[in-house]
């Protein structure tokens, strides 16, 4: 399980982050949907020990973050693409492999590939790949060790939708050993979450099965859901406004 406990967090004057309490339970699919800016990438970023934050804790494994050990379990796919554009694909894969300590086997590189169908291009340099193979490429190092934790930050983005669905088939195959938490824009594939945080206003504005949050706001897609929340929040500002 991830945890997160009271977590505030500024950039100079602005306030992304504002005492979120969270948890992301094992062998789940958590989605973190929100409007573009409201932090989910800093969110991220802190849960993994990459940002440092002003108040609060996270625990991953029982283990206070940053750990070292930990983060070995943890796959991370970031919005950019870190890729070698001088390299092939496989040539990535297997630089990466060795990062892992040479404990990926060939045949493991060569299945994760597949997976994400890159198999044909492998041998391809990536200056020469598209967006959506580098988005690929990208997934593939994260998936390789089979991490106990994987967080992909928007990982479908130009992927075509017939490669979109394999993959999410494979998310939810990889969940039966890994915790999974996805960053996303399309509200379909929130749908396809187990659970999913709603980020608004610096923080959780709604959790639970996506199915249950359509169910409490009464409405037929996610996308209302936010429209919902935006209005209240112009109602609580307009009464802060008259009650000063
Ligand atoms: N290192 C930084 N320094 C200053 N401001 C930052 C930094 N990183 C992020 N921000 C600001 O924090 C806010 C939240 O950014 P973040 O990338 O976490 O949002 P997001 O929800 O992931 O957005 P998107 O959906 O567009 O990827 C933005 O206003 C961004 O400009």
């Amino acid at each position: 399980m991830m945890k997160i406990t009271d977590i505030s967090k500024s950039f100079g004057k602005q306030t992304i982050l504002q005492d979120i309490s969270v948890e992301i339970p094992s062998n789940q699919i958590t989605g973190l949907i929100g409007p573009s800016g409201t932090g989910k990438t800093t969110l991220i970023k802190c849960l993994m020990g990459m940002e440092t934050y002003d108040t609060g804790s996270v625990s991953i494994h029982n283990a206070t973050i940053p750990n070292r050990k930990v983060l070995n379990k943890i796959g991370y796919m970031a919005q950019s693409d870190s890729l070698y554009h001088d390299l092939t694909g496989l040539e990535n894969m297997q630089f990466f492999a060795h990062m892992y300590g040479g404990k990926i086997s060939k045949k493991s590189v060569q299945s994760t590939l597949n997976l994400v169908q890159l198999t044909q291009e492998q041998n391809k340099f990536v200056q020469h790949y598209s967006g959506g193979m580098k988005r690929r490429l990208s997934l593939a190092i994260a998936l390789l060790n089979r991490p106990e934790y994987l967080i992909l930050d928007e990982p479908t983005v130009g992927i075509d939708p017939v490669l979109k669905l394999n993959i999410w088939d494979q998310l939810h195959d990889l969940k039966k050993n890994s915790t999974l938490l996805i960053t996303t824009h399309i509200m379909d594939e929130a749908m396809k979450c187990d659970q999913l945080l709603l980020m608004q206003n610096k923080g959780i504005a709604a959790s639970g099965a996506p199915q249950e949050i359509l169910e409490t706001f009464q409405v037929s897609d996610i996308d209302q859901v936010f429209l919902e929340l935006e209005g209240k929040e112009h109602e609580n500002a307009s009464l802060n406004e008259t009650n000063l």
